[in-house]
């Protein structure tokens, strides 16, 4: 693999960090790191991106690759060439690694045009190289009419484009993105993070991307990791994170759902879940009667499984709704007292307090062990 991070593990010196232990108590165990014997792998050319709730300790891991912290255990390498490896007591500086960084704030050089500023890590080649390359990194990011303006002169989006060239021109062996977007508005979001994609792979850049929006996450990644309490709860392409949710965390982190009890039994073409809003069946990758003990379980329902139909038999009454522009996001109640929610489109405009008829339509039958409180 390209980028191999190997059990990484960072502490901060004299840091509690109580909130990575909100229950801590001694029969915790250790005190958790920042980082806690984190591994993942990147190919060459693949996008990664990790989310993750604020204080999870994303930030923490672009720093260490950064090399801008020292691990506490584990190793990193890039194609083969270990970067840092707390057994041995190794640390390449930031600047031996041949590592990009881009950040929420460009940082980029107020006095300086857009063609200088690209051009600033570059000053070590012959001028005609240098303009060769900073021209370049211009039509890739689409800026060229713009190489002679001053940063304060282009709007937040083009300034994040100049910093992502800035970055790219020295031709990184890895780039870290760390969430470059935040101060841009969603439509901008939306539309950069095409944009980035698309740079990136035109380019060929091994890239490491953080963020806290899941749209923003599935868009640019190839592959995505969640983060929770310093650990990667998953690390998998972005359909399975969504669909196939490895642990409860992450089914819980990502997309809007609901955990509703549920008891798998035997059918005649393999495992069928009973739930309060009927029977599915998944007969590739459901989970077993055995899984559970007499086969009770918790059944994720996320709200695109959910579908508004009047004809339905199972009827649910809406408690609150959300509008989104082309849907609504509908919680629900059952009569049974179980919480689910559903994406309905937008025409469909009922009251809070009106029943309506639900039915569940799930391609990916997840389950997970029963918890003490299943609907929420
Ligand atoms: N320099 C530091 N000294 C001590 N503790 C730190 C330091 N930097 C971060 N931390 C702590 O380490 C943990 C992980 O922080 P980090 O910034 O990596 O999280 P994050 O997932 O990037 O959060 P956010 O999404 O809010 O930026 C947090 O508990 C944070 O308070």
């Amino acid at each position: 693999m390209f980028l191999a991070l190997d059990q990484i593990g960072l502490r901060y010196p004299g840091a509690a960090q109580p909130h990575l232990q909100p229950h801590a108590s001694a029969a915790a165990g250790p005190r958790r790191g920042a980082v806690e014997a984190l591994s993942l792998n990147l190919a060459k050319g693949q996008i990664g991106v990790l989310i993750g709730p604020s204080g999870c300790g994303k930030t923490s891991v672009l720093r260490c690759i950064a090399g801008l912290e020292r691990l506490h255990s584990g190793r990193i390498s890039i194609a083969g060439e270990l970067l840092a490896d707390a057994n041995q007591g190794l640390h390449l500086n930031p600047e031996e690694r041949r590592i990009g960084m881009v950040f929420q704030d460009y940082a980029l050089f107020p006095h300086l045009s857009v063609a200088d500023n690209i051009g600033f890590g570059l000053r070590h080649l012959s001028r005609p190289t240098r303009t060769a390359r900073i021209n370049e990194m211009l039509d890739l990011v689409g800026l060229a009419h713009a190489a002679k303006r001053a940063p304060h002169q282009l709007s937040g989006g083009q300034q994040q484009r100049v910093a992502l060239a800035r970055a790219l021109a020295p031709a990184p062996r890895l780039l870290l993105l760390d969430e470059p977007f935040s101060s841009l508005d969603v439509d901008l979001r939306e539309h950069l993070s095409q944009e980035l994609r698309a740079i990136l792979k035109a380019s060929g850049t091994t890239a490491l991307f953080v963020t806290h929006d899941q749209a923003e996450a599935f868009a640019i990644g190839d592959v995505v990791g969640v983060m929770n309490r310093g650990s990667l709860e998953q690390w998998d392409a972005p359909y399975s994170v969504y669909h196939r949710p490895a642990t409860r965390f992450v089914a819980d982190f990502i997309g809007h759902s609901v955990f509703t009890p549920g008891r798998i039994v035997q059918g005649e073409q393999g495992p069928v879940v009973l739930t309060p809003v009927g029977s599915l069946m998944d007969a590739e990758a459901c989970a077993l009667a055995s899984a559970f003990p007499g086969g009770l379980c918790d059944v994720l329902l996320r709200a695109d499984d959910i579908i508004h139909d009047d004809l339905a038999p199972v009827k649910a009454q809406i408690e609150r709704k959300v509008f989104r522009g082309a849907d609504f996001l509908y919680t629900l109640r059952l009569g049974s007292g179980d919480r689910l929610m559903a994406h309905v489109p937008s025409h469909h405009d009922h009251h809070v307090g009106e029943w309506i008829g639900i039915r569940a339509d799930v391609d990916h039958v997840v389950t997970f062990a029963k918890q003490a409180s299943s609907t929420d």
